[in-house]
């Protein structure tokens, strides 16, 4: 059997693929094969005492008197005939961490023959030489163009597994052939720049007006590849601009919400009959609002049928992961043999972040958020609040994000903050990032925090998904909303997977709030510990 053989998909029963010593391979996911004497093999989830069947998509490296080898496994057996002669696997030397240790495959060799050269030397300049775990187990799938459920920590490298993909199916002619759905404006700009940047635009480009407006033209090298467009839909653009630049000459790849992309479907604007792959990013916060259900459902089985097009969903949360694959079966917006490529499920948040809890009064926070941002020093940080209830902006009170962002300029001020700073102490004034602000002062913020700047106060619309590697600190001044919601804040730290820098998360709480805090640290299986921290006499 060849290396990258894609196995045939749907034999359901014993599988008769020959597999030989040793009798027991431990799969990257968490899955794990045992051999039988007469060759043939079950799997077994991870944790679960039950057997089920394990399909596998593909292999990479396995060939007979091969070393090392790599399989991507699905839900359901199936087979083809041969023989492998596995010694070891890969996968046995890992120890659940985030990039799976030497020897193993580059990101080149996993994606040969099937990611144009160009791409794949351009992802290599950007220093992506080796495949994270995430995409080392979901590239061999995605790449085989099997729909999927891509369902893999903070951090985990998604973005880049997802647009490989994608990229690789683009061709220059004048339609929309895939459709990236994310949930806000900041991460549909990140998603498009690391799309643009794969597609050969140069790193050093200043075009960042243009980059804003989501107008980009790039050029494609070699591989038969002429001009390729990614276009940006999102929420605060002109619809009218976006209407006439579709008309005019169609993008081959839109990152948007779902909001303005249905609005430009259902006005007949953006067409979709050339549509080969639709991602939808952090798939979880589209489920539970019946307005979203509704975009979802006809972009995914009314505008588009499933059958024709190869569907991504992707998230570090997915609550009630095996209901929503039987759902997406059900609803048509995925094909029947959907796979859930469910990294390391054990661990569902990275392990090189720390988890620390203060316990302190409700007036206190702030004067302890000084005094640890003075402990911590931290490279950068985001503070994060939540939302302004209904009640207290009816009352005309400031948001939470101004109060914490005014008491911490005004320590500032007084030199009470930021004592140990190095740096210029400017760099300290802290940002404001809500969904409240203006489009282009969001935009701002966010480049001023990117370039530099330490402190960004923020609500939850700086939760997902985005991409800021200089973040060293989290803090929760206010405990958030939900699991979900923790995981993803937390996630904004911690994101420099190579260097495996540990990226601290502290949770501001009042005494009576240690249950709530007990409840996260048991569904985010993590440990969340005290820390005790002295704020100095009051001021009288
Ligand atoms: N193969 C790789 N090698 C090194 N770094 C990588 C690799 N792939 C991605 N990265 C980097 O890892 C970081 C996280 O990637 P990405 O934003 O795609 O994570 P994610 O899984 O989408 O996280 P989230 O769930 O928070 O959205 C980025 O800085 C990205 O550039």
């Amino acid at each position: 059997m060849s290396a990258n053989a894609v196995l045939l998909p749907g034999f359901r029963g014993m599988a008769r693929m020959i597999l030989k010593p040793p009798n027991k391979i431990r799969m990257l996911s968490g899955w794990k094969i045992s051999l039988a004497k007469n060759g043939s093999f079950a799997g077994k989830a991870g944790g679960q005492n039950t057997w089920v069947g394990v399909r596998i998509i593909s292999s990479l490296g396995l060939e007979p008197g091969s070393k090392f080898g790599h399989l991507a496994v699905g839900r359901t057996f199936c087979a083809s005939p041969g023989t492998v002669d596995v010694e070891k696997s890969v996968a046995d030397e890992d120890e659940g961490g985030l990039t799976v240790p030497p020897p193993r495959l580059t990101l080149k060799e996993l994606c040969e023959e099937r990611v144009p050269q160009h791409i794949l030397e351009k992802a290599e300049e950007l220093g992506f030489k080796y495949p994270t775990l995430a995409q080392q187990e979901a590239l061999p799938v995605l790449l085989s163009g099997f729909d999927c459920l891509l369902h893999a920590q903070t951090g985990s490298g998604k973005t880049l597994a997802y647009l490989l993909p994608i990229l690789a199916k683009l061709v220059p002619r004048a339609a929309v052939q895939a459709i990236i759905v994310v949930p806000t404006r900041e991460l549909g700009m990140q998603v498009a720049k690391v799309a643009r940047t794969l597609m050969g635009k140069s790193l050093k480009s200043t075009d960042t007006d243009s980059e804003e407006k989501g107008d980009v033209r790039v050029s494609g090298k070699g591989e038969g590849k002429g001009n390729l467009t990614v276009m940006t839909l999102l929420d605060g653009g002109s619809a009218n601009r976006q209407k006439k630049w579709i008309k005019a000459a169609p993008p081959q790849l839109i990152v948007g919400t779902l909001r303005c992309i249905s609005r430009l479907i259902e006005s007949n604007h953006l067409r979709c009959n050339a549509i080969t792959t639709i991602v939808i990013d952090e798939i979880d916060t589209l489920l539970g609002s019946a307005k979203e259900g509704n975009h979802l459902q006809n972009l995914l089985s009314v505008h588009t049928r499933a059958t024709d097009r190869q569907t991504i969903f992707a998230s570090a949360t997915v609550p009630q992961h095996n209901r929503f694959l039987h759902d997406c079966v059900q609803n048509k917006w995925a094909k029947n043999d959907i796979v859930h490529v469910h990294v390391t499920p054990e661990v569902m948040m990275p392990r090189y972040l720390q988890h620390r809890y203060v316990v302190c009064d409700k007036q206190d926070k702030l004067d302890t958020l000084v005094a640890l941002l003075n402990a911590d020093n931290p490279r950068a940080a985001i503070i994060f609040v939540n939302e302004q209830n209904e009640k207290s902006r009816r009352n005309g009170d400031p948001p939470p994000t101004s109060i914490v962002a005014e008491f911490l300029s005004e320590k500032l001020r007084l030199g009470e903050l930021g004592k140990k700073v190095e740096r210029s102490r400017d760099l300290w004034e802290p940002l404001i990032l809500e969904e409240d602000d203006h489009i282009n002062q969001r935009v701002s913020t966010l480049s001023e925090f990117r370039e530099g700047r330490c402190l960004l106060v923020a609500t939850d619309i700086a939760a997902r998904g985005l991409d800021l590697p200089e973040v060293s600190h989290v803090y929760n001044i206010d405990l958030p909303p939900s699991v979900t919601s923790y995981i993803h804040r937390a996630g904004r730290t911690g994101r420099r997977p190579i260097e495996e820098e540990q990226g601290v998360v502290t949770s501001f709480i009042i005494s009576k709030e240690l249950f709530v805090l007990r409840r996260i640290e048991n569904e985010a299986q993590t440990r969340i510990t005290p820390l005790h921290i002295d704020v100095g006499p009051k001021e009288e």
